[in-house]
């Protein structure tokens, strides 16, 4: 077993190292007066035949009762130390995955269920909570309460210690074994729970979808049974602890039996007293509970260790081998906007054996607006993610203003780059929020909102809803309409006062009123501006200065549309001829 596992794990909480030294501190109080507490009873007992006043009665009950009191105070102060210290490792580990999970390149993306992501968030670091806190506190206090309760019986009878001490050695092998075990079992129950996550969240992302095809059942039964595979792997461990217990408090009660007899023919012989034996048994009560402890946390600690092993391969995981995405942000390159793709070719990591783009080149210049068009698979979106940084050309290069990602960083070419996708995407919260979250800097104004919002048409209907700026947008920006969701994402792209704009065909999703309102938005957008536009409708080309044509990764025509047009066997003629009005067809 790789040693650096476990103190990964216990590294989590050297930042609470104070809350926990004070934890430790009261838990000791509380094992010391448990430890006692025996030794009082067996002196009781034994002297119960003495004459005692009832003045000396009062006294040891006080005396207990003050005992008892300081041992409730510690044991609660302990308790809310070690339950708070594991929210707050929670938390903090939480915050750590949501940092690296967003560090991770796009292409990490397409290889990760979003839904099984956040299971991981969620469900995965839960686990750690119970182990890693209330769970080290406990075999903490119980390690504590073990080793001092055999040094009491060695104490009362070392006869009689012999049974357990051979018996300890036993149970605490018996629960190392058990925890090799049941970390392969917990990894496989968090795979299943991740997978079922990921159902679910399939399901409940397509929830229009699901209801317009009536696939509600479907749905239900693919949970169901990503459920039920889950359900069965958490069973089978469930069997394989549920074996342990029985054997080990078999084991442990068998032990009491034979100490108390051992222990009878003692008191029989004289050689023990009943108080001796009576303190005994519950020391040896209490060893073998807290050994039981002890080797039940270790069953714990390895299924915590198995369960979050895939929460630490994300956060050390750094975003793969790709310079210009990690390069540090190079602030005083100012760039103008010219892009220059260069004999690129690139495949996506997952689908390496098909070339998304190849040996691809284009030179746009600022302010020029280029329309890529082609058909469904040609590279278009590949082209605008090559832009933003998302992924690296396998061959050749994407320079802007002759300078390339790795001399620019991808973090400060995106500062001058702003998206309009073709679904628009808004967070929960506010217009104003969603408007704002464009900006390059923090230093946004009101007034920078509203001017970004006129311009992209959105000012008024903003101002119509009661609390304007202030209204909020539910998840996903349910009501608001599609027209309304696009020119906020416009005012969104405006705000950010970008050098170069990509436009995944903004306007495709909406009627021609809505449309109209969008493309003065986009038309507002554009101006001075470099432009690529993924278009697939005339409407959008129209505005172009060049028109580039893709097939199958590879430019096969450009030119401006007068050009393309008349190349009646060209894939633009194929492609766009139908769509073409007649009057302006013939006047060209
Ligand atoms: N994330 C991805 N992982 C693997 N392959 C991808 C990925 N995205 C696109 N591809 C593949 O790369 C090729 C180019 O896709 P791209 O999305 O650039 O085409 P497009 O021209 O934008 O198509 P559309 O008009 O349908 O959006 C296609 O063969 C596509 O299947």
């Amino acid at each position: 077993m790789n040693k650096s596992v476990h103190l990964k794990r216990l590294e989590l909480i050297k930042p609470f190292a104070k809350r926990l030294i004070i934890g430790v501190t009261v838990m000791i109080v509380t094992v010391a007066i448990q430890l006692l507490y025996p030794k009082v009873v067996s002196h009781f007992i034994d002297t119960l035949d003495v004459t005692r006043t009832t003045a000396w009665y009062a006294g040891f009950a006080g005396i207990m009762l003050l005992v008892l009191t300081v041992h409730s105070l510690a044991t609660a102060l302990r308790y809310y130390v070690f339950e708070s210290t594991g929210l707050m490792v929670v938390a903090r580990i939480r915050q750590k995955l949501h940092k690296a999970l967003l560090k991770q390149n796009i292409g990490f993306y397409d290889k990760h269920n979003i839904g099984e992501l956040t299971n991981r968030l969620s469900a995965d670091v839960e686990v750690l909570q119970d182990t890693l806190t209330m769970g080290l506190a406990i075999s903490l206090r119980s390690l504590c309460v073990c080793v001092g309760g055999v040094v009491m019986l060695l104490l009362t009878s070392p006869i009689l210690s012999i049974v357990l001490l051979i018996f300890l050695p036993v149970s605490l092998l018996l629960g190392k074994w058990v925890g090799r075990n049941v970390r392969e079992r917990s990894k496989n129950i968090q795979q299943s729970q991740a997978d079922a996550s990921k159902v679910a969240h399939e399901n409940f992302s397509n929830i229009k979808l699901v209801h317009a095809f009536n696939r509600q059942s479907t749905a239900q039964t693919n949970y169901k049974s990503s459920i039920n595979v889950a359900l069965d792997i958490a069973k089978s461990c469930t069997k394989f602890l549920a074996t342990f217990q029985g054997t080990f408090s078999f084991l442990t009660y068998f032990v009491l039996l034979i100490t108390l007899w051992i222990g009878a023919t003692q008191i029989l012989q004289g050689a023990l007293t009943v108080g001796e034996l009576t303190s005994f048994v519950i020391y040896s009560a209490m060893v073998a509970s807290s050994a039981g402890a002890v080797s039940d946390f270790w069953s714990d600690w390895m299924r915590t260790i198995g369960a979050t092993d895939r929460i630490f391969e994300i956060i050390e995981s750094s975003p793969s081998a790709q310079p210009s995405l990690t390069h540090k942000p190079t602030k005083d390159i100012h760039l103008e906007g010219n892009i220059s793709f260069q004999g690129v070719t690139f495949s996506y990591p997952e689908r390496p054996e098909t070339k998304a783009l190849s040996n691809f080149s284009m030179s746009i210049n600022s302010g020029e607006k280029v329309a890529l068009i082609g058909s469904s698979g040609a590279g278009k979106s590949t082209i605008a993610s090559l832009i933003l940084g998302f992924y690296r050309a396998d061959e050749g290069s994407v320079l802007f203003d002759g300078q390339s990602f790795d001399r620019i960083g991808a973090d400060h070419v995106r500062s001058f780059v702003s998206i309009v996708e073709q679904e628009p995407s808004l967070f929960s919260g506010t217009i104003y929020d969603n408007i704002a979250y464009g900006a390059v800097s923090d230093e946004v104004t009101y007034d920078d909102i509203v001017h970004v919002s006129k311009l992209a048409f959105a000012h008024d209907f903003i101002e119509s809803f009661p609390s304007g700026y202030q209204t909020v947008v539910g998840e996903r920006g349910v009501q608001l309409s599609g027209g309304q969701k696009q020119r906020i994402t416009i005012a969104r792209a405006l705000l950010r006062d970008p050098k170069i704009l990509i436009l995944d065909e903004a306007t495709s999703a909406l009627d021609s009123a809505s449309e109209l309102k969008v493309q003065q938005a986009l038309d507002n957008l554009m101006k001075n501006r470099t432009t690529i536009m993924i278009a697939h409708r005339y409407s959008t080309i129209e505005k172009a200065d060049r028109i580039v044509v893709l097939d199958r990764g590879t430019l096969v025509q450009q030119g401006t549309h007068a050009e393309l047009r008349r190349y009646k066997e060209g894939l633009y003629y194929q492609l766009m001829g139908h769509q073409i009005p007649k009057q302006r067809a013939e006047a060209i």
